[in-house]
């Protein structure tokens, strides 16, 4: 028998984007392998939490639980946001699949259905990703940014409760909770870059596993992401920032070329580096998707980059 008798089990948070996007990659799995999935559903302290994203203190608040119970074999398997992953190896677990990136792009749903040119001066726009009001900062500095947490839908809530004119949010978490019509406005990458590894979903286990019993989980993963998303984190990496540092990156492949663009902006959106770089993605695409990343993050650092990450942590 080729397809074993237990369930594999699938760790997942538990909020509705989670479990919709674990859903997503187990239906995938079965698809492709013909491999029973088992959602596990896991509390994680960035879930509990009312303490804003950037006072938690480090990264990984998202993936904690999950990767303990990788560790302690409660779970076979789990599915994290790409972002919300640090982009330093975790000790005894492998990345086994990334898969084929979602819309990277991040939203606006603004009240009236307002697009961001029109939002009027003093409108209240609510994130609380430094990176995101860092570049909206630069494009609109008449506007007030101000932190919102919660999921989807209770950021949204606020809108309908007048705390906020605005919240923005990625494209491909509003698609996953099915609130793409809140959608008002979408931001193209030349107004603001996303988050390394936005719309991208990571498949994660123990590495002693990953070529063994799980091997299978190879078959959800998607080569040009992966040379994307590894050319973005390797820019976060380099620039020894964190999930919670006011840098965007974005790779794509387009004509056998791999094409990264990454900023770093000031909190106030007063001062900015902005790069790109491209590389021909023949040969090891690992390899020179993580040189690039390398070279543009060297490049930004030699133009003052790792001094506004600093200066925006210390905030
Ligand atoms: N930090 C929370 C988080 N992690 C991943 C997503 C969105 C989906 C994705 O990027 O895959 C979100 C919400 C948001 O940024 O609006």
């Amino acid at each position: 028998m080729t397809v074993s008798d237990r369930p594999a089990r699938l760790g997942t948070r538990r909020s509705p984007m989670a479990t919709s996007q674990s859903q997503a990659v187990a239906d995938a799995i079965t698809d492709r392998t013909g491999t029973r999935v088992e959602l596990e559903l896991i509390t994680s302290y960035g879930d509990v939490t009312q303490a804003r994203l950037t006072q938690l203190g480090g990264t990984g608040v998202f993936v904690n639980s999950l990767r303990e119970q990788l560790l302690s074999g409660g779970i076979d398997f789990a599915v994290h946001s790409l972002k919300d992953l640090p982009t330093a190896p975790a000790d005894g677990l492998a990345i086994a699949a990334i898969t084929d990136r979602d819309d990277p792009r991040d939203a606006l749903c603004a009240r009236d259905g307002r697009k961001f040119s029109d939002l009027p001066p003093g409108a209240v726009v609510g994130t609380g990703s430094p990176r995101r009001v860092a570049q909206l900062a630069a494009l609109r500095p008449d506007l007030t940014y101000v932190p919102i947490r919660g999921n989807a839908g209770t950021r949204l809530g606020r809108i309908a409760e007048g705390e906020v004119d605005a919240v923005v949010l990625a494209y491909a978490g509003l698609a996953r909770v099915g609130r793409l019509d809140d959608v008002t406005d979408v931001f193209e990458p030349e107004q603001m870059l996303p988050a390394p590894g936005q719309g991208a979903l990571a498949v994660e286990c123990l590495a002693s596993r990953a070529d063994g019993d799980l091997a299978y989980l190879a078959a959800v993963d998607h080569a040009a992401t992966r040379a994307a998303v590894t050319a973005e984190r390797t820019v976060l990496a380099e620039l020894e920032a964190g999930c919670a540092a006011p840098v965007g990156a974005y790779a794509e492949v387009h004509d056998g070329r791999l094409r990264l663009r990454a900023a770093v902006v000031a909190p106030d959106g007063s001062e900015a580096v902005r790069r790109e770089r491209s590389v021909g993605t023949g040969g090891d695409a690992a390899a020179a998707a993580s040189s690039l990343g390398r070279e543009l993050a060297r490049e930004m650092i030699g133009e003052g980059a790792d001094r506004i990450v600093a200066d925006a942590a210390e905030e």
